[in-house]
């Protein structure tokens, strides 16, 4: 599955879509897509707020957007950063990604120089809680 995922069309979106980011505070933009097993890709930038708490991240914006568009199984997710090193998405954020799906998702982190980080779900949240719990 991995080798059939568009990843420059999902970097490309992730781009795009961070040039959006509503940061005044920490002026630092970043960009999600998501890839859907339908082959939509579903987009989002991280929208921070005054009381500095309320802000969501790029990937959690980009899966509330897919569920409001009725996109299901997500299969892939891109995130680009301006960081020396690529970063991986923040604790919240993976468990909203655990939410959907399952622990061998690809996820990877690019920076605008280039340089890409490379993880699975499962490695960047071992143990997820999970509905099977509940
Ligand atoms: O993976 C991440 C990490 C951080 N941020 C956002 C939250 C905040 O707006 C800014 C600095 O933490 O970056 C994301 O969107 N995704
Ligand atoms: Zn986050």
């Amino acid at each position: 599955m991995a080798d059939e995922i568009p990843w420059e069309r999902l970097f490309e979106e992730a781009l795009r879509v961070r040039q959006r980011a509503h940061v005044p505070y920490s002026r630092f933009p970043v960009g999600a897509a998501v890839l859907y097993a339908d082959g939509s890709v579903v987009t989002g930038c991280n929208v921070e707020n005054a009381t500095y708490g309320l802000t969501i991240c790029a990937e959690r914006g980009a899966f509330a957007a897919g569920v409001a568009q009725g996109r299901e199984k997500p299969v892939a997710v891109a995130v680009v950063v301006d960081t020396l090193e690529p970063c991986p998405p923040c604790g919240m954020c993976r468990q909203v990604i655990a939410e959907f799906a399952g622990p061998d998702i690809p996820v990877r982190s690019r920076t605008l120089s280039g340089a890409e980080a490379r993880y699975t779900l499962g490695e960047l949240l071992p143990h997820a809680f999970t509905r099977v719990f509940l």
